[in-house]
């Protein structure tokens, strides 16, 4: 049978290895427990066996293929793919050279290549629509099945980089698929994150070897991957995702919420934000843990109405980090992430590109270098980790606001004279193949928060890293209606209000820093956001 190649499910592709199968498990047994369930590709994989063992069983692999009617790849094996006459070839940067593959397979089969960078993607645009047909986008994650891995991990924004390029050179007919440490706990993030700025596509599918191969159970292996994959919402939190613009009534409810479920705010962060977070986080009726220690955070992310807030000021093992990001992400419980000092130095800018990669943010905030750098509008280095003091126009940074939004599928915020706050979680919805259909950055919604100048604020520690204790606090107050937009937007409006009430009561910083806490605890349990002093308007 001869596929067309505009048939070819590139949902699920399932790569095998025979080196890594359970004690009573075979190869084809694998093979067709995920024919079974889900799996719409199949490329053999050896990568040291005699040719004569490499044809036998690919002569099985491809009969069992044939029975599920589901194409077959041979990977790198040119001449076991035409000895046999499978549907196709996959080769990596270092095998046969594309034209040439090409030449000897002929123009129907399918023909795959395995790419890490934009100029391999520039590289394939120009040989044009009849010899790549899709695309390996890798390495995603560390990954111990590819042995001597030349690609470090490149991440859903590596991935992201691929797709800008495929749209960027008018690769339309290229087909896409991540690789590289996909699993159950990561592939949501990867298909909600992984979408051309321009909107237009995402990746078309996964491809993965252990998590199916490895499996002593691979058909439930392979319907777990096949039900996430069906899925069209990735509900990273309990609260709703979906966006409406945050009303006084709205902002009002939030804070009941919090009120009444008195949200547990565990901090990971900086030894000088530690105690003023502490207070902050008592004065919003919430409850502060300040605790670093790797082995009770799963413990901690499933008390009611956890919180976790991740400022990179912290001086915790990347490890313990790492896990109080899984442990928070596993119980859907938010996480508020503040890169600070995102890229001030070469140690900060990996330590921050590492968690990014790693976990799905309820919220991401930072001040305007941090933010225009994760968005790569500042190409260069931040000066220190004070927001800078250059000053960039509002539209800038709210079109920085929106990049982050969209590009970590998360609720930006931008710290600064006026304050950002942007939804980019499309309601937790994805799609395969065609992204957000058009949606770009700039069509997010925004909100813009300002009070006037606060210059004070910047005279005390942490003001900036309390403002991440206040959104964590009302992010994790919420109840399942409660809505994340309306709470990070009521967050920066109730602080950017008490950061103005207590200037105009304090004698100096240090009284500034006792009347910010005053002000914080009034306004919260006072809880008339129609009489707070700073202002909402959409962008
Ligand atoms: C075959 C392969 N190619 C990669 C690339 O990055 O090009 S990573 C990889 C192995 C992926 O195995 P697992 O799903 O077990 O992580
Ligand atoms: C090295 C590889 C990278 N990507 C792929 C696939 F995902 F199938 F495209 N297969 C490989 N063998």
């Amino acid at each position: 049978m001869v596929f067309t190649k505009e048939e070819v499910d590139y949902s699920l592709y399932l790569v095998t290895d025979s080196t890594m199968l359970p004690p009573g498990t075979t190869l084809c047994s694998q093979v067709e427990a995920g024919l079974k369930n889900g799996v719409t590709l199949v490329q053999i994989r050896e990568k040291d066996i005699e040719t004569k063992n490499f044809v036998a069983e690919a002569l099985e692999v491809q009969k069992i293929c044939k029975k599920y009617n589901v194409p077959l790849i041979i990977n790198d094996r040119i001449d076991v793919a035409m000895a046999i006459d499978a549907d196709g070839v996959h080769v990596g940067q270092d095998d046969m050279p594309i034209p040439m593959v090409r030449k000897l397979l002929g123009p129907s089969k399918i023909l795959g290549w395995s790419v890490g960078k934009p100029s391999e993607v520039e590289t394939l645009a120009k040989w044009g629509p009849d010899m790549v047909d899709y695309i390996g986008v890798g390495t995603l994650f560390p990954t111990s099945t590819k042995k001597n891995p030349k690609k470090s991990p490149m991440g859903p924004q590596g991935a992201i980089a691929i797709l800008d390029a495929l749209e960027e050179f008018k690769a339309t007919w290229c087909r896409t698929v991540g690789i590289g440490g996909l699993h159950p706990d990561n592939i949501q993030r990867v298909l909600c994150q992984c979408v051309a700025s321009n909107g237009k596509r995402s990746l078309d599918g996964i491809s993965l070897v252990s998590d199916i191969m490895a499996a002593p159970d691979a058909c439930a292996a392979t319907k777990r991957l096949r039900g996430l994959l069906d899925a069209t919402r990735y509900q990273f939190v309990e609260c709703e995702l979906n966006n409406t613009f945050p009303t006084t009534t709205s902002i009002q409810n939030v804070i009941s919420q919090v009120s009444n479920n008195r949200p547990l705010v565990q901090h990971i962060t900086n030894k000088v934000h530690q105690n003023f977070g502490a207070n902050v986080t008592l004065a919003l009726g919430s409850s502060p843990i300040m605790s670093e220690i790797e082995s009770e955070v799963s413990e901690l992310a499933r008390i009611p109405n956890a919180s976790l807030l991740l400022n990179t000021g912290s001086v915790a093992p990347i490890e313990m980090l790492k896990a109080a990001i899984n442990a928070y992400n596993e119980v859907n419980r938010p996480i508020t992430f503040d890169p600070v000092g995102y890229s001030a130095t070469e140690t900060r800018l990996c330590l921050n590109n590492t968690l990014l990669t790693y976990g799905q943010f309820a919220c991401i905030k930072g001040n305007c270098s941090e933010i225009l750098s994760l968005a790569k509008l500042n190409n260069h280095k931040m000066k220190g980790v004070d927001s800078s003091s250059g000053k960039t126009n509002i539209d800038t940074l709210v079109r920085a606001t929106q990049i982050v939004a969209f590009q970590y599928r998360t609720v930006a915020v931008c710290t600064g004279e006026f304050d950002c706050v942007a939804d980019g979680t499309f309601g937790g919805e994805y799609k395969l193949s065609s992204g957000t259909e058009g949606i770009t950055a700039e069509d997010l919604p925004c909100v813009i928060i300002e009070d006037g100048p606060i210059p004070i604020m910047g005279d005390i520690t942490a003001s900036g890293c309390s403002l991440g204790s206040t959104i964590a606090s009302f992010i994790g107050g919420l109840d399942s209606t409660g809505k994340l937009f309306d709470a990070v937007v009521g967050a920066v409006l109730l602080y950017k209000s008490a950061g103005k009430l207590a200037s105009t009561r304090c004698q100096g910083s240090g009284s500034f820093h006792v009347e910010l806490i005053d002000a914080l605890y009034q306004l919260f349990h006072e809880n008339k956001p129609e009489k707070w002093s700073a202002s909402l308007k959409k962008f």
